[in-house]
């Protein structure tokens, strides 16, 4: 079983898919992926319970002539920063009977890092995932899905090992690099043109600052390893929307107001910029009556409102800020894509346990949804072999008790990387 986590951008989305800065952290909330190797059978299935996607493929149909053609494959070692468009035509019609596009936006990443990583003497298997992030809400849900299948693959082609106690630091850097690059081009399968940020961060855990000035070159990462504990609330709108389509209104509005734009993607860069600054002072506190705290805050807000400039907020995401603003307990900006999904608010310090309280039952009263979770957590994980509590328990996990595990909270009970059940998953960095 592999683990990678959803993030939050704290600053900077959209701005980072024109080569500005953003400052994004690893969320607790997780995917988990079940490999389960069918010896003696050719076929392949994805189960992912969470959308009810459950599709089988022969292996020996799928388009290997496409795929081995001369120059076509790639190997683990190569450079990858490009999708090849006709082998992701060759595939459609392998997807096209899954019915409905979220369903199929799963199946395409896999499908494609299948036959690149895999060959056509891959064994069978059913590969089961279950999330505990929400879905399409600007919490990295597709690349950590991405982070998930491009490891577990690698693992079962022998091209990575798991991480074991003496690994040599820059052979586990390398192996990140490794799932972290096949990751991208799962991303790239469903989003066209992505900055990379989320793969990054899902994969590597903690928190990043990333920047990609140019597209043919790999991204610069600055690993923030003392990330603060910010007080961070999130709540979710609960409105569907795509990241591709979000991408797209800003990408219009620069072909339109070329220089506003602009300017406006400048600024947001200039925000990223002085966060980094503030969080990476050595003075740096977010305890109560640091000024500090207060210039991140002013930050967030002006950087949403640069967001709502951009065209990518949503009227349940104003409401949402309106709500928080009144309350005075923090400032609010959207995360991810936009367009509805999730926000963040920083919260003051010393808020009122009651004023906390009002400001919740107001979000649920309206429909909004809150979620507990801590930032700056691990990158991909894998728990191998998949067993509970080894040497307690032993107890194997099937498909059916992971596919059975009732709700987001069974699931963290029984693998969770933090779980109640003990399991002890191994990660590439601490
Ligand atoms: N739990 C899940 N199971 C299967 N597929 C998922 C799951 N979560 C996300 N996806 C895939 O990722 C897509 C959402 O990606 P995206 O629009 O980038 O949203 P996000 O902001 O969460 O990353 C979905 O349409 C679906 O194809
Ligand atoms: C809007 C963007 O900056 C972040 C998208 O995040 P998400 O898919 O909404 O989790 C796009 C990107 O970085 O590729």
């Amino acid at each position: 079983m592999v683990s990678a986590p959803g993030k939050v951008i704290v600053y900077g989305e959209h701005a980072v898919v024109y080569g500005k800065g953003a400052i994004a952290a690893a969320l607790s909330l997780r995917s988990y992926l079940l490999v389960t190797p069918l010896r003696d059978s050719r076929k392949i299935t994805l189960c992912f319970a969470d959308i009810g996607l459950d599709h089988s493929w022969d292996i020996d149909s799928l388009p290997w002539p496409a795929f081995t053609a001369p120059g076509k494959k790639k190997y683990f070692f190569d450079t990858l920063e490009r999708l090849d468009h006709q082998l992701l035509t060759a595939l459609k019609p392998f997807v096209a009977p899954i019915d409905g596009k979220v369903l199929q936006n799963a199946a395409t990443p896999f499908l494609y890092l299948f036959m690149m990583i895999g060959n056509r003497h891959t064994t069978g298997a059913i590969y089961t995932l279950r999330s505990t992030i929400p879905i399409g809400a600007g919490l990295g849900s597709s690349a950590s899905i991405a982070v998930c299948l491009s490891a577990a693959l690698q693992i079962q082609m022998g091209t990575l090992t798991r991480p074991f106690k003496g690994m040599l630091p820059h052979e586990k850097e390398l192996q990140l690099k490794r799932v972290n690059n096949w990751a991208f081009v799962g991303e790239m399968c469903i989003h066209g043109n992505p900055s990379g940020v989320d793969n990054t961060v899902s994969t590597g855990g903690k928190a990043v600052l990333f920047r990609r000035n140019d597209y043919e070159q790999p991204p610069d990462v600055t690993h923030l390893v003392s990330f603060p504990e910010l007080p961070l609330l999130l709540v979710n709108t609960k409105q569907p929307r795509r990241t591709a389509d979000e991408v797209a209104k800003v990408r219009n509005l620069l072909v339109n107001h070329e220089e506003i734009t602009n300017l406006m993607l400048d600024t947001i860069d200039r925000i990223t910029t002085e966060a980094h600054e503030i969080i990476s002072h050595p003075d740096f506190s977010p305890a109560a009556g640091s000024p500090s705290l207060t210039r991140l805050g002013e930050l967030i807000r002006i950087n949403h409102g640069l967001l709502v400039s951009l065209g990518v907020s949503h009227p349940k995401l104003e409401r949402i800020r309106e709500l928080i603003d009144y309350s005075g307990i923090g400032w609010t900006k959207l995360t991810g894509a936009g367009g509805g999904g999730c926000s963040i608010t920083l919260l003051k310090p010393n808020v009122k346990e009651d004023a906390l309280k009002e400001l919740e039952d107001r979000l649920d009263a309206e429909g909004f949804e809150k979620y507990e979770t801590t930032l700056g957590g691990p990158g991909v994980g894998v728990l191998w072999p998949a067993v509970l509590n080894p040497g307690v328990e032993n107890t194997i996990i099937t498909q059916e008790m992971f596919l059975t595990a009732k709700d987001v909270e069974a699931v963290e009970t029984l693998v969770g990387v933090n779980g109640k059940r003990g399991a002890q998953w191994k990660f590439w960095r601490n």
